[in-house]
């Protein structure tokens, strides 16, 4: 079942201005329920104007985009963000946890957010605060954490209310190699579990770990590649070189 759609999505910023300029000029494609599709794309290729869109903190200007049945171009901004809470979850590089709240309120926030029972708060956290292994750090705060324990907290925040989509926006981006590798077996083995998830990345070994992976160029998807049953390792040298033919503008080695 498709869970994400998008439909010839375009964005130009600064659009009353002569000078506006188009970050996205035709995106569609389908996300389905259960995939774990990565995006990459050079600096300035238009990757995180699209997940804003798709989170819905920001507006397309052209196109249809439709998650989970909802179109979110008729979303009111109260809505929306009532939407976010209930249908997405998200993990940003820089982690985005609150310092004056502990990693167990930080974590439960959207669930108090959402006015969720105690005793069912209780067992989902300590379900994922296991499958994460957190539970060691749940009482302290955010400031006395490590980089790759904070991202684990991200992690169970963005979680916990069981999003129909996980959203992530370079989530390996400030970890070092071993957290980088700790942080994506979560997301692959919660992907494995059937989380749905679409990860903006760089990173060619974070992208490996996804199903699917689209490159964009210049506001447009300019090709996709599936892992099948792929190693990881020959998925990550397809990776690379679809990396490489996206800068060099190779458009007959993006189309074999
Ligand atoms: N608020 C804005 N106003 C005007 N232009 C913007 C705005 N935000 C982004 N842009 C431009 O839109 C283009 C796409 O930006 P975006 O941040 O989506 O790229 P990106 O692929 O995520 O880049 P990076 O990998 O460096 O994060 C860039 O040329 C950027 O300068």
């Amino acid at each position: 079942m498709t869970i994400l759609s998008l439909q010839h999505i375009q964005k130009q910023y600064d659009i009353s201005q002569q000078n506006g300029f188009l970050a996205l000029r035709d995106v569609s494609f389908n996300v389905d329920e259960g995939e774990y599709v990565a995006i990459m794309g050079e600096s300035g290729a238009g990757k995180t104007t699209l997940l804003n869109i798709i989170a819905t903190l920001d507006n397309a200007t052209g196109g249809e985009i439709i998650l989970n049945n909802q179109n979110l171009k008729q979303l009111s901004e109260k809505h929306a963000a009532q939407f976010r809470r209930e249908h997405l979850g998200f993990v940003f590089q820089n982690f985005n946890l609150l310092d004056t709240f502990n990693n167990e309120e930080n974590i439960l926030l959207p669930l108090v957010l959402d006015k969720k029972s105690v005793p069912d708060m209780k067992m989902r956290l300590a379900t994922l605060a296991k499958q994460l292994e957190i539970e060691g750090i749940l009482k302290r705060f955010p400031y006395e954490i490590s980089g790759g324990q904070k991202q684990r907290i991200a992690a169970a925040r963005a979680l916990i209310t069981q999003p129909d989509l996980l959203l992530a926006d370079e989530p390996t981006g400030a970890l070092d190699s071993h957290n980088t590798e700790r942080l994506l077996t979560i997301f692959e083995s919660v992907n494995q579990q059937g989380q749905t998830i679409l990860m903006v990345t760089h990173s060619a070994k974070a992208a490996s770990h996804a199903k699917r992976t689209l490159f964009i160029k210049d506001g447009k998807i300019f090709h996709e590649i599936y892992r099948g049953d792929q190693s990881r390792t020959a998925y990550m040298s397809k990776i690379n070189a679809s990396l490489e033919a996206l800068s060099n503008d190779d458009e007959e080695m993006m189309q074999s």
